[in-house]
Protein backbone atom coordinates (compact mmCIF):
# COMPACT_ATOMS: atom_id res chain seq x y z
CA UNK A 1 0.00 0.00 0.00
CA UNK A 2 1.39 3.43 -0.92
CA UNK A 3 0.99 6.37 1.26
CA UNK A 4 -0.68 9.14 -0.55
CA UNK A 5 0.39 12.87 -0.09
CA UNK A 6 -2.51 15.05 1.40
CA UNK A 7 -5.21 15.75 -1.41
CA UNK A 8 -5.19 19.21 -3.45
CA UNK A 9 -7.88 21.24 -2.42
CA UNK A 10 -9.39 22.58 -5.41
CA UNK A 11 -10.05 26.18 -4.96
CA UNK A 12 -8.00 28.15 -7.23
CA UNK A 13 -8.66 28.43 -11.15
CA UNK A 14 -5.18 27.12 -11.73
CA UNK A 15 -6.47 23.74 -9.96
CA UNK A 16 -9.54 23.25 -11.75
CA UNK A 17 -8.12 23.83 -14.57
CA UNK A 18 -5.39 21.03 -13.86
CA UNK A 19 -8.85 18.72 -13.13
CA UNK A 20 -9.97 19.39 -16.55
CA UNK A 21 -6.92 19.20 -18.55
CA UNK A 22 -5.63 15.79 -16.97
CA UNK A 23 -8.54 14.07 -16.87
CA UNK A 24 -10.58 12.68 -20.10
CA UNK A 25 -13.29 10.85 -18.22
CA UNK A 26 -15.33 11.84 -14.82
CA UNK A 27 -17.43 9.25 -12.72
CA UNK A 28 -19.50 11.19 -10.86
CA UNK A 29 -21.83 9.55 -7.88
CA UNK A 30 -24.89 11.01 -7.76
CA UNK A 31 -26.45 11.09 -4.16
CA UNK A 32 -24.51 13.98 -2.19
CA UNK A 33 -22.51 14.80 -5.90
CA UNK A 34 -25.56 15.60 -8.49
CA UNK A 35 -28.37 16.34 -6.00
CA UNK A 36 -29.55 15.93 -2.73
CA UNK A 37 -32.87 13.92 -2.62
CA UNK A 38 -34.82 15.31 -5.24
CA UNK A 39 -32.57 18.58 -5.84
CA UNK A 40 -29.87 19.53 -8.23
CA UNK A 41 -27.08 20.86 -6.62
CA UNK A 42 -26.94 23.83 -7.90
CA UNK A 43 -25.43 24.57 -11.30
CA UNK A 44 -24.51 21.17 -11.97
CA UNK A 45 -25.95 21.38 -15.41
CA UNK A 46 -23.75 23.83 -16.38
CA UNK A 47 -20.78 21.55 -15.09
CA UNK A 48 -22.07 19.10 -17.26
CA UNK A 49 -22.37 20.97 -20.40
CA UNK A 50 -18.65 22.66 -19.76
CA UNK A 51 -17.22 18.93 -19.80
CA UNK A 52 -19.32 18.23 -23.36
CA UNK A 53 -18.09 21.40 -24.60
CA UNK A 54 -14.47 20.66 -23.44
CA UNK A 55 -15.24 16.72 -25.40
CA UNK A 56 -14.97 14.93 -21.94
CA UNK A 57 -16.96 11.97 -20.99
CA UNK A 58 -18.62 11.50 -17.99
CA UNK A 59 -21.03 8.64 -16.52
CA UNK A 60 -22.68 8.48 -13.44
CA UNK A 61 -22.37 5.80 -10.46
CA UNK A 62 -24.95 6.05 -7.71
CA UNK A 63 -24.95 2.84 -5.06
CA UNK A 64 -28.66 3.87 -4.67
CA UNK A 65 -30.30 0.88 -5.94
CA UNK A 66 -34.05 1.92 -5.31
CA UNK A 67 -34.14 3.12 -8.99
CA UNK A 68 -33.83 1.44 -12.24
CA UNK A 69 -31.57 3.08 -15.07
CA UNK A 70 -34.88 4.02 -16.94
CA UNK A 71 -36.41 5.61 -14.05
CA UNK A 72 -33.36 7.37 -13.28
CA UNK A 73 -33.09 8.81 -17.04
CA UNK A 74 -36.29 10.33 -16.25
CA UNK A 75 -35.25 11.77 -12.71
CA UNK A 76 -32.31 13.39 -15.21
CA UNK A 77 -34.80 15.10 -17.19
CA UNK A 78 -36.89 16.05 -14.18
CA UNK A 79 -34.17 17.83 -12.79
CA UNK A 80 -33.52 19.43 -16.61
CA UNK A 81 -30.44 17.01 -17.13
CA UNK A 82 -30.84 15.85 -20.63
CA UNK A 83 -29.21 14.05 -23.85
CA UNK A 84 -28.03 11.36 -21.04
CA UNK A 85 -28.55 7.70 -22.33
CA UNK A 86 -29.26 4.85 -20.02
CA UNK A 87 -25.99 3.31 -20.97
CA UNK A 88 -24.31 5.86 -19.02
CA UNK A 89 -26.61 5.46 -15.60
CA UNK A 90 -24.94 2.63 -13.08
CA UNK A 91 -27.10 2.12 -10.71
CA UNK A 92 -26.28 -0.80 -8.12
CA UNK A 93 -29.65 -2.27 -8.94
CA UNK A 94 -28.21 -2.84 -12.38
CA UNK A 95 -24.85 -4.15 -11.07
CA UNK A 96 -26.43 -6.72 -8.67
CA UNK A 97 -28.16 -8.27 -12.47
CA UNK A 98 -24.92 -8.41 -13.83
CA UNK A 99 -23.62 -10.31 -10.75
CA UNK A 100 -26.74 -12.69 -11.32
CA UNK A 101 -25.22 -13.53 -14.64
CA UNK A 102 -21.76 -13.52 -13.40
CA UNK A 103 -22.39 -16.16 -11.30
CA UNK A 104 -23.96 -17.78 -14.34
CA UNK A 105 -27.30 -18.61 -12.34
CA UNK A 106 -29.05 -19.06 -15.36
CA UNK A 107 -31.75 -16.52 -17.16
CA UNK A 108 -35.66 -17.51 -16.14
CA UNK A 109 -34.93 -18.15 -12.43
CA UNK A 110 -36.19 -17.04 -9.44
CA UNK A 111 -34.73 -14.56 -7.02
CA UNK A 112 -35.66 -13.33 -3.73
CA UNK A 113 -35.03 -10.04 -3.25
CA UNK A 114 -35.41 -7.19 -0.60
CA UNK A 115 -35.41 -4.25 -1.42
CA UNK A 116 -37.33 -1.55 -3.82
CA UNK A 117 -38.44 -1.57 -7.58
CA UNK A 118 -35.81 -0.81 -8.98
CA UNK A 119 -33.95 -4.11 -8.10
CA UNK A 120 -36.70 -5.61 -9.53
CA UNK A 121 -37.18 -4.57 -12.73
CA UNK A 122 -33.35 -4.49 -13.43
CA UNK A 123 -33.85 -8.15 -12.81
CA UNK A 124 -36.39 -8.76 -14.84
CA UNK A 125 -34.99 -6.78 -17.81
CA UNK A 126 -31.77 -9.03 -17.42
CA UNK A 127 -34.62 -12.34 -18.07
CA UNK A 128 -34.39 -13.18 -14.03
CA UNK A 129 -37.68 -13.19 -11.99
CA UNK A 130 -37.84 -11.40 -9.12
CA UNK A 131 -40.16 -12.19 -6.17
CA UNK A 132 -40.43 -10.87 -2.47
CA UNK A 133 -39.58 -6.96 -3.37
CA UNK A 134 -42.29 -4.70 -3.52
CA UNK A 135 -45.29 -7.58 -2.78
CA UNK A 136 -47.52 -5.85 -0.70
CA UNK A 137 -47.72 -8.96 1.11
CA UNK A 138 -45.30 -8.34 2.63
CA UNK A 139 -46.32 -4.83 3.67
CA UNK A 140 -48.45 -6.70 6.70
CA UNK A 141 -47.57 -6.90 10.05
CA UNK A 142 -46.30 -10.09 11.49
CA UNK A 143 -48.18 -13.33 10.57
CA UNK A 144 -46.31 -17.12 11.64
CA UNK A 145 -48.76 -18.47 8.74
CA UNK A 146 -48.07 -16.41 6.17
CA UNK A 147 -47.67 -17.87 2.74
CA UNK A 148 -44.63 -15.91 1.80
CA UNK A 149 -42.49 -17.78 4.81
CA UNK A 150 -42.38 -20.83 3.18
CA UNK A 151 -39.56 -21.30 0.89
CA UNK A 152 -40.10 -21.52 -3.42
CA UNK A 153 -37.26 -24.11 -3.71
CA UNK A 154 -37.06 -22.41 -7.21
CA UNK A 155 -34.77 -19.43 -5.94
CA UNK A 156 -31.73 -19.21 -6.97
CA UNK A 157 -29.97 -16.33 -5.26
CA UNK A 158 -31.34 -13.37 -3.09
CA UNK A 159 -30.65 -9.98 -3.58
CA UNK A 160 -30.25 -7.45 -0.53
CA UNK A 161 -31.04 -3.42 -1.19
CA UNK A 162 -32.35 -0.15 0.20
CA UNK A 163 -35.93 0.35 0.90
CA UNK A 164 -37.32 2.96 3.08
CA UNK A 165 -40.55 -0.10 3.61
CA UNK A 166 -38.27 -2.37 5.71
CA UNK A 167 -39.91 -4.44 8.26
CA UNK A 168 -40.14 -7.84 9.98
CA UNK A 169 -42.27 -9.69 7.48
CA UNK A 170 -39.54 -8.87 5.14
CA UNK A 171 -36.63 -9.73 7.16
CA UNK A 172 -38.29 -12.95 8.48
CA UNK A 173 -39.36 -14.39 5.01
CA UNK A 174 -36.18 -12.87 3.61
CA UNK A 175 -34.16 -15.05 6.33
CA UNK A 176 -35.47 -18.07 5.08
CA UNK A 177 -33.72 -17.66 1.61
CA UNK A 178 -30.51 -16.82 3.35
CA UNK A 179 -30.71 -20.05 5.66
CA UNK A 180 -32.15 -21.81 2.90
CA UNK A 181 -29.67 -25.37 2.08
CA UNK A 182 -27.32 -24.46 4.94
CA UNK A 183 -27.11 -20.79 3.33
CA UNK A 184 -25.84 -22.12 0.14
CA UNK A 185 -27.54 -19.98 -1.93
CA UNK A 186 -26.14 -16.77 -3.24
CA UNK A 187 -26.49 -13.23 -1.23
CA UNK A 188 -25.89 -10.21 -3.35
CA UNK A 189 -26.25 -7.01 -1.51
CA UNK A 190 -25.89 -3.89 -3.51
CA UNK A 191 -23.93 -1.68 -1.47
CA UNK A 192 -22.31 -0.40 1.71
CA UNK A 193 -23.42 2.40 2.75
CA UNK A 194 -24.33 3.48 6.30
CA UNK A 195 -26.17 6.92 5.53
CA UNK A 196 -26.92 8.73 2.54
CA UNK A 197 -27.84 12.81 2.72
CA UNK A 198 -31.11 13.55 2.39
CA UNK A 199 -32.54 16.80 1.65
CA UNK A 200 -32.11 20.27 3.58
CA UNK A 201 -29.06 18.56 5.62
CA UNK A 202 -30.99 15.61 7.07
CA UNK A 203 -28.88 12.41 7.47
CA UNK A 204 -30.64 9.41 6.37
CA UNK A 205 -30.37 5.46 6.70
CA UNK A 206 -28.86 3.96 3.40
CA UNK A 207 -29.04 0.37 1.94
CA UNK A 208 -25.75 -0.85 3.45
CA UNK A 209 -27.93 -0.34 6.92
CA UNK A 210 -30.79 -3.43 5.31
CA UNK A 211 -27.51 -5.41 3.76
CA UNK A 212 -25.61 -5.46 7.17
CA UNK A 213 -28.96 -6.34 8.55
CA UNK A 214 -29.57 -9.45 7.24
CA UNK A 215 -26.19 -10.32 7.03
CA UNK A 216 -25.63 -10.09 10.66
CA UNK A 217 -29.26 -11.96 11.22
CA UNK A 218 -27.96 -14.66 9.29
CA UNK A 219 -24.88 -14.72 10.05
CA UNK A 220 -23.25 -14.79 6.42
CA UNK A 221 -21.30 -12.81 4.35
CA UNK A 222 -22.38 -10.95 1.43
CA UNK A 223 -21.01 -9.66 -2.24
CA UNK A 224 -21.24 -6.39 -2.34
CA UNK A 225 -21.92 -5.32 -5.86
CA UNK A 226 -21.74 -1.61 -5.02
CA UNK A 227 -18.83 0.84 -5.13
CA UNK A 228 -15.83 0.25 -4.34
CA UNK A 229 -16.58 -3.09 -6.01
CA UNK A 230 -13.44 -3.73 -8.59
CA UNK A 231 -15.24 -5.62 -10.32
CA UNK A 232 -17.87 -3.09 -10.96
CA UNK A 233 -14.94 -0.46 -11.75
CA UNK A 234 -13.73 -3.20 -14.18
CA UNK A 235 -17.30 -3.85 -16.06
CA UNK A 236 -17.74 -0.03 -16.32
CA UNK A 237 -14.46 1.05 -17.95
CA UNK A 238 -14.58 -1.79 -19.95
CA UNK A 239 -18.36 -1.40 -21.04
CA UNK A 240 -17.33 2.90 -21.73
CA UNK A 241 -14.12 2.37 -23.08
CA UNK A 242 -12.23 4.48 -20.77
CA UNK A 243 -8.61 4.63 -19.99
CA UNK A 244 -8.40 3.83 -16.44
CA UNK A 245 -5.36 6.32 -16.01
CA UNK A 246 -7.59 9.20 -17.95
CA UNK A 247 -10.32 8.51 -15.49
CA UNK A 248 -11.75 10.66 -12.34
CA UNK A 249 -14.10 9.27 -9.84
CA UNK A 250 -15.72 12.29 -8.21
CA UNK A 251 -17.57 11.26 -4.71
CA UNK A 252 -18.85 12.07 -1.69
CA UNK A 253 -18.25 9.01 0.52
CA UNK A 254 -14.40 8.43 0.98
CA UNK A 255 -15.29 4.52 2.06
CA UNK A 256 -17.02 4.16 -1.07
CA UNK A 257 -16.18 6.29 -3.63
CA UNK A 258 -12.74 7.69 -3.13
CA UNK A 259 -11.87 3.75 -2.52
CA UNK A 260 -13.51 2.88 -5.30
CA UNK A 261 -11.42 5.30 -7.51
CA UNK A 262 -8.08 4.50 -5.30
CA UNK A 263 -8.29 1.04 -5.72
CA UNK A 264 -8.68 1.17 -9.34
CA UNK A 265 -5.69 2.88 -9.43
CA UNK A 266 -7.77 5.46 -11.24
CA UNK A 267 -5.42 8.76 -12.79
CA UNK A 268 -2.34 6.52 -12.31
CA UNK A 269 -2.93 6.16 -8.55
CA UNK A 270 -4.76 10.41 -8.51
CA UNK A 271 -8.40 9.85 -9.63
CA UNK A 272 -10.32 10.42 -7.13
CA UNK A 273 -12.17 13.78 -5.73
CA UNK A 274 -13.90 14.13 -2.89
CA UNK A 275 -16.75 16.91 -2.53
CA UNK A 276 -18.25 18.22 0.45
CA UNK A 277 -21.73 18.59 -0.40
CA UNK A 278 -23.07 15.59 0.47
CA UNK A 279 -22.30 13.22 3.88
CA UNK A 280 -18.68 13.91 4.27
CA UNK A 281 -17.89 17.55 5.78
CA UNK A 282 -14.42 18.67 6.01
CA UNK A 283 -14.14 17.80 9.81
CA UNK A 284 -14.54 14.25 8.64
CA UNK A 285 -11.69 14.63 6.27
CA UNK A 286 -9.36 16.53 8.58
CA UNK A 287 -10.50 13.60 10.95
CA UNK A 288 -9.07 10.97 8.46
CA UNK A 289 -5.74 12.74 7.45
CA UNK A 290 -4.71 13.24 11.10
CA UNK A 291 -5.24 9.76 12.46
CA UNK A 292 -4.81 7.77 9.18
CA UNK A 293 -3.62 4.30 9.86
CA UNK A 294 -1.65 2.28 6.88
CA UNK A 295 -5.30 0.72 5.88
CA UNK A 296 -6.87 4.01 5.49
CA UNK A 297 -4.52 4.84 2.86
CA UNK A 298 -7.44 3.78 0.35
CA UNK A 299 -9.93 6.38 1.73
CA UNK A 300 -7.71 9.33 1.20
CA UNK A 301 -8.54 11.48 -1.77
CA UNK A 302 -6.09 12.62 -4.59
CA UNK A 303 -8.50 16.14 -4.61
CA UNK A 304 -11.00 17.63 -2.48
CA UNK A 305 -13.64 20.53 -3.60
CA UNK A 306 -16.67 22.48 -1.88
CA UNK A 307 -18.51 20.81 -4.34
CA UNK A 308 -19.49 20.81 -8.38
CA UNK A 309 -20.80 24.69 -7.96
CA UNK A 310 -17.10 25.84 -6.61
CA UNK A 311 -15.90 24.24 -9.47
CA UNK A 312 -17.80 25.32 -12.23
CA UNK A 313 -17.87 28.98 -10.59
CA UNK A 314 -13.67 28.84 -10.49
CA UNK A 315 -14.04 27.90 -14.42
CA UNK A 316 -16.53 30.17 -15.91
O1 LIG B 1 -28.45 3.06 -0.24
C1 LIG B 1 -28.52 4.16 -0.68
O2 LIG B 1 -29.59 4.71 -0.75
C2 LIG B 1 -27.22 4.72 -1.22
O3 LIG B 1 -26.21 4.23 -0.47
C3 LIG B 1 -27.02 6.13 -1.18
O4 LIG B 1 -28.09 6.78 -1.69
C4 LIG B 1 -25.71 6.49 -1.87
O5 LIG B 1 -25.84 6.63 -3.25
P1 LIG B 1 -24.68 7.34 -4.09
O6 LIG B 1 -24.13 8.41 -3.24
O7 LIG B 1 -23.68 6.28 -4.41
O8 LIG B 1 -25.37 7.89 -5.32
MG1 LIG C 1 -22.91 9.86 -2.65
Amino acid sequence: MTIKTNPVYVSTKDTAEHILSKYDNFLFDCDGVIWLDNKLIPKVDKFLQLLRAHNKKFIFVSNNSSKSRQVYLEKFAELGIHNISKNEIYPTCYSAALELTKLQIPLGSKIWVLGDEGIERELTEMGYIPIGGTDSRLDSEWQENHPLLTVDPEVKAVVVGSTKKFNYMKIATTLQYLLYKNKSIPFIGTNIDRSYPGPEGIILPAGGSVVNYMAYTADREFINTGKPSSDFLDIILQDQGFKREKSLMVGDTMYTDIKFGNDGQLGDGQGSLLVLSGGTKFTDLAKLLDNRSLEDESLVPSFYAESLTSLVELLE
